[in-house]
């Protein structure tokens, strides 16, 4: 047995959160899954939940309203207390993360009328990109994009220079989506306050990962999904964070009837309610809520800090397996080297990535493809085990030992 194999076993064998691998549906266990930051497995409690909630709408038709109705807050309040540690009342579900950024991003930039600048960085998720240029084009203000290091994430300096008293919104990723570096959302949101302007994090690769110091950020407003580290289910619904002592002043642009106070009064003009609640629009997914609570709760469960700490221990020896033995192939780091600085994902560098993802998911290894020329790995505390990560990169050393990715295609288009 080489020492690296030896050194999984043993931090397998300490992993105070091991058992939780058994509380996913694992169908294949000899697939080594390294995705989970694109789209989570199935928690076991998901599919019996989803069961039932099925079987109440078979037996309770219309009355399973009376208790859905209150799902997207009942939900919102379990991530709030237990993924984000915020308070009770300040997270909601609803809507997917793309409809929820424009929403906040358009109630952010009416919260500051006369302030003309919305900024964001090149290297965001390009739904936040084309959101916030839709919503600046449309009234007919600059949006001002920041240049970003690909390998290292958007620096604080970067976003102080750009700050100034015309810049109404700050909207940026606290994960990076390719390479995983985690923003200094303390000093970002503190920089955006002293401008003047309101601060909106998406949280898509932050919420179930790592923490997220919202609260001692004193951040305004964010975003993000459930279908990643949250284990949600494909297509479930998002969620919104809106800080309290700013839900009552702030008017979302989508006007819909779940906002509305005393909705069932079926009344003429709209009158949003004070709370969170005024971010819903219309009749929420139930079923992916379900999904939600369930995914949220195994987190809550094992506790972000464990989880966050198992995360940049998974990272760490994914990143010493990749400089061991990946180095010599023309594959480097492509991520924070230092664990504080990057979220639940190691990237890595290769011109032929999209050759290698290909002759690893052959290998029974998927990991994801990300342009121009990066491989993800995708981490997830909550299921993946150091052996995994060493028989992923086991697998991806052979692929390059033997050149097996030359025998696949170069990459034309694909759709994940
Ligand atoms: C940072 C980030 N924002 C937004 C999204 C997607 O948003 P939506 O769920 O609306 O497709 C993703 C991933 O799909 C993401 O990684
Ligand atoms: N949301 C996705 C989808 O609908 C299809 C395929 C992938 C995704 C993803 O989540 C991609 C992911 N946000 C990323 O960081 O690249």
């Amino acid at each position: 047995m080489t020492d690296y194999l030896r050194q999984a076993r043993d931090l397998d064998a300490a992993d105070p959160l091991a058992g939780f691998r058994d509380r996913f549906v694992i169908a294949d266990d000899h697939l080594v899954y390294l995705d989970g930051n694109s789209l989570g497995r199935l928690p076991v409690s998901t599919r019996d939940r989803l069961h039932r909630a099925i079987d109440e709408w078979g037996t309770d038709l219309i009355q399973g309203w009376e208790r859905w109705i209150t799902l997207s807050r009942e939900v919102g309040d379990v991530l709030a207390t237990g993924v984000l540690d915020v308070s009770p009342g300040e997270v909601l579900l609803s809507d997917s993360t793309s409809v929820n950024l424009y929403k906040l991003a358009a109630a952010a930039c009416d919260a500051r009328p006369g302030r003309r600048v919305i900024v964001t960085d090149d290297d965001n998720f390009p739904t936040d990109r084309y959101v916030l240029e839709g919503l600046a084009d449309a009234r007919g203000m600059e949006l001002r994009v920041l240049k970003t290091d690909i390998d290292l994430g958007i620096s604080t300096a970067t976003v102080r220079e750009a700050l100034d008293g015309d810049v109404a919104l700050v909207a940026l990723s606290h994960v990076a989506y390719r390479s995983g570096a985690v923003a200094d959302m303390m000093a970002i949101s503190d920089a955006a306050r002293g401008a003047g302007a309101l601060m909106l994090w998406d949280l898509c690769h932050s919420a179930g990962a790592v923490r997220v110091p919202l609260r001692a950020s004193g951040a305004d407003l964010a975003v993000g999904c459930t279908y990643k580290h949250l284990n949600a289910g494909p297509g479930a619904p998002a969620f919104l964070y809106v800080r309290s002592d700013l839900q009552a002043a702030l008017r979302q642009p989508i006007w819909g009837w779940f906002g509305q106070r005393n909705q069932f009064d079926m009344g003429v003009a709209y009158d949003p309610v004070e709370s969170v609640e005024r971010f819903q629009v219309g009749t929420p997914p139930v079923l992916g809520g379900y999904a939600v609570l369930e995914g949220a709760r195994l987190t809550a469960e094992a506790g972000i800090g464990r989880v966050a700490e198992k995360g940049a221990a998974l990272g760490a020896y994914a990143i010493a397996l990749a400089d061991a033995w990946l180095a010599p192939h023309g594959i480097r780091l492509a991520s924070p080297r230092d664990s504080a600085r990057r979220g639940g994902h190691v990237t890595l560098y290769h011109p032929r990535a999209w050759q290698i993802s290909q002759a690893l998911r052959a290998a029974g290894v998927v990991p994801d493809f990300r342009t121009p020329d990066r491989l993800r790995l995708g981490l997830a505390p909550l299921y993946t085990r150091f052996q995994d990560v060493y028989a992923g990169l086991a697998a991806l050393r052979e692929v390059m030992e033997t050149e097996a990715h030359l025998r696949f295609p170069e990459r034309h288009s694909r759709v994940t």
